[in-house]
């Protein structure tokens, strides 16, 4: 999952997304983003900066990365119906859609409508319980799913619920991808049958995560938890304070060299003396991960 750079005076800074693939991929090996989700603040950002965001991230990853799903959520079923339609005619693998949250839904109508949108992308549903206070079960949402929206290819699963999650697995079909998207937890996330994994963390330690995900792969269970744990540690350093994008960004920033720029209000930026001490943190526990 992409931050989105931002210039020092905020506004988008397109210059960054070339070096920022180049970084994720031979620093990093992540083959497939994730862009203008919850780590992009797709939700701070205007129609067209959204736009020309995604255009810029589908361009320049075209013949570089696997995939480039765009995120294309919004309070307002036109604004997504918008950014659907765009995100079909500039190329991209497939949108995702989170459930709008201030007038929340109780059917799937809201996914259909989207993605009636852009029929010929593959589309995936967006679960985040804890940002967005939909609560509904996902195994429910998957009833009848495919009727509801052919185009539909599977879930990213941002919650906590791991009842849910291995339902989900359990209902999946063989054409859809059922990632996890709680990074500290990807290896329980692995052992209910996640295929994938999508989160903010592996823009820096995704090499690191990457071999978790072998390391599941061939059994070595010992392995898979050791690089999980350290994962952990970083997370527990520094959600004991604050961790949220602006506090992200900027490890992102100090450990790939990339200028991502600060978050935007209502984020604020991490202050200096922390931004140290967890960059601090990463490098004793990551520092042979670059
Ligand atoms: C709430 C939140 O931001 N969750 C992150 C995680 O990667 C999260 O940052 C990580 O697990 C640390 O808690 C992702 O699930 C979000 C994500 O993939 C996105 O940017 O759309």
């Amino acid at each position: 999952a992409t931050f989105t750079p931002l210039t020092p005076e905020g506004e988008i800074n397109l210059s960054v997304i070339g070096p920022y693939i180049d970084y994720l991929i031979e620093k990093q090996n992540v083959k497939s983003i994730f862009v203008n989700g919850t780590t992009g603040e797709s939700v701070s950002l205007s129609l067209a900066e959204r736009k020309a965001l995604a255009e810029d991230w589908c361009h320049k990853a075209k013949g570089k990365m696997d995939q480039v799903i765009v995120h294309v959520g919004c309070m307002c079923l036109r604004d997504s119906q918008e950014l659907a339609c765009h995100a079909a005619q500039i190329g991209a693998d497939g949108i995702a859609v989170i459930s709008p949250s201030f007038f929340k839904p109780s059917t799937a109508a809201f996914l259909r409508e989207v993605a009636s949108a852009a029929p010929t992308l593959p589309f995936y549903y967006y679960h985040l319980p804890a940002m967005t206070g939909v609560n509904v079960p996902v195994r429910d949402v998957l009833n009848d799913i495919e009727e509801l929206v052919p185009s539909f290819r599977g879930i990213k699963f941002s919650g906590c619920d791991l009842m849910d999650f291995g339902q989900c697995v359990s209902k999946s079909r063989p054409h859809w991808a059922v990632v996890y998207g709680v990074d500290e937890q990807l290896l329980a996330g692995l052992a209910m049958g996640a295929n994938g994994a999508v989160g903010s963390t592996y823009n820096y330690v995704g090499s690191y995560m990457n071999k978790l995900m072998t390391a599941f792969e061939n059994g070595d269970q010992l392995q898979a938890r050791a690089i999980q744990f350290k994962l952990q540690e970083l997370l527990s350093f520094a959600m004991k304070n604050r961790f949220d994008v602006g506090v992200n960004k900027q490890l992102m920033s100090d450990v790939s060299g990339l200028s991502l720029g600060p978050p935007r209000l209502p984020l604020v930026q991490c202050p200096q003396d922390y931004a140290k001490s967890i960059f601090q943190k990463y490098n004793s526990l990551f520092q042979d991960s670059r």
